[in-house]
């Protein structure tokens, strides 16, 4: 539910960057295969047990599969929702229709490091020509605050793309003053204190450290509970879709299940707006879409 909306006063622009399990870390996990060399066929189960692959793997179905265990943090902190009412884990289907590209306007773009403000006018191209339609706009951003949320594309083909974009929470103030979200120690279980991994907090979302990363079909992406993300974003030919599966938790209390932020103009710019710019991968070796 809309909780709030929020005043951009000012172009801003950032420039996605390849979605890798490090740079997501502060927002939750980035999954793919971590050792596709490693196949049962090759890898000695008693290796596995000894610890030679990652991620808690242990060999599974009689050696005929390596069971990664640990490769993403799923949890849920529905019991202390304000409401009292219990979430329950939830798979849905998100058919997400491929967003079309647009200029990024006044954008110069930024560096991929999510304080790319920018307004210095260079809404051409090299040549001065057509603006590069290499860009989206943010207009929303939303969290679950007490559930993480993960996306798996329902397909392995590295030439399928999506834009992951994220924000870290402002200090908690009195605009977010009841929001209910989950209290970050009582919420802490053992594992979470031991990786010193703590929960974003009850404040709004900082768009000028907002990130974008570019995943491929081979990747899922986990949101850790109450990280503030837009929504998913295919990328891609016109009126193609990416199937995700999605696995979360609810209660089916709008304000607990999700918390949405609208990033709205403010003042006569037409420029202020929050674009992403959606760099050529092929720069990245990734094949072209
Ligand atoms: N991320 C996304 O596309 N959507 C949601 O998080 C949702 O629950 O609607």
């Amino acid at each position: 539910m809309l909780i709030h909306a929020l005043p951009i006063t000012h172009p801003q622009s950032l420039t996605a960057e390849p979605l890798t399990r490090p740079a997501f870390a502060p927002f939750g996990d980035a999954i793919s295969n971590p050792r596709p060399d490693a196949r049962p066929s090759n890898t000695d189960p008693a290796a596995i047990a000894n610890g030679a692959l990652p991620f808690g793997a242990v060999s599974a179905n009689q050696g005929t599969a390596i069971q990664y265990r640990g490769l993403a943090a799923v949890r849920e902190y529905y019991a202390q929702a304000p409401s009292g009412r219990a979430g329950a884990a939830r798979l849905t289907m998100f058919v997400c229709g491929t967003r079309e590209l647009e200029s990024g306007g006044s954008s110069g773009g930024g560096d991929g490091n999510g304080d790319g403000d920018v307004g210095n006018g260079k809404g051409k191209g090299e040549a001065g020509g057509e603006a590069k339609k290499d860009s989206v706009q943010v207009t929303i951003l939303e969290r679950h605050p007490f559930t993480s949320q993960t996306f798996i594309p329902l397909t392995a083909d590295a030439s399928k793309r999506y834009l992951v974009i994220v924000a870290p929470s402002l200090p908690p103030g009195a605009t977010d003053e009841g929001l209910p979200v989950p209290d970050a120690e009582a919420a802490q279980g053992a594992t979470e204190k031991a990786n010193g991994a703590k929960l974003p907090g009850r404040g709004l979302p900082n768009v000028r450290r907002m990130r974008a990363f570019v995943a491929t079909g081979e990747q899922a992406v986990t949101y850790a509970a109450g990280t503030w993300h837009a929504p998913m974003m295919a990328l891609g030919p016109a009126d193609s879709t990416i199937d995700f599966l999605v696995v979360q938790f609810a209660n089916d209390v709008p304000v607990e299940d999700c918390q949405e932020v609208a990033l709205e103009r403010q003042g006569s710019d037409e420029r202020s707006r929050i674009m992403v710019r959606v760099p050529d991968a092929e720069r990245w070796g990734l094949p072209k879409l």
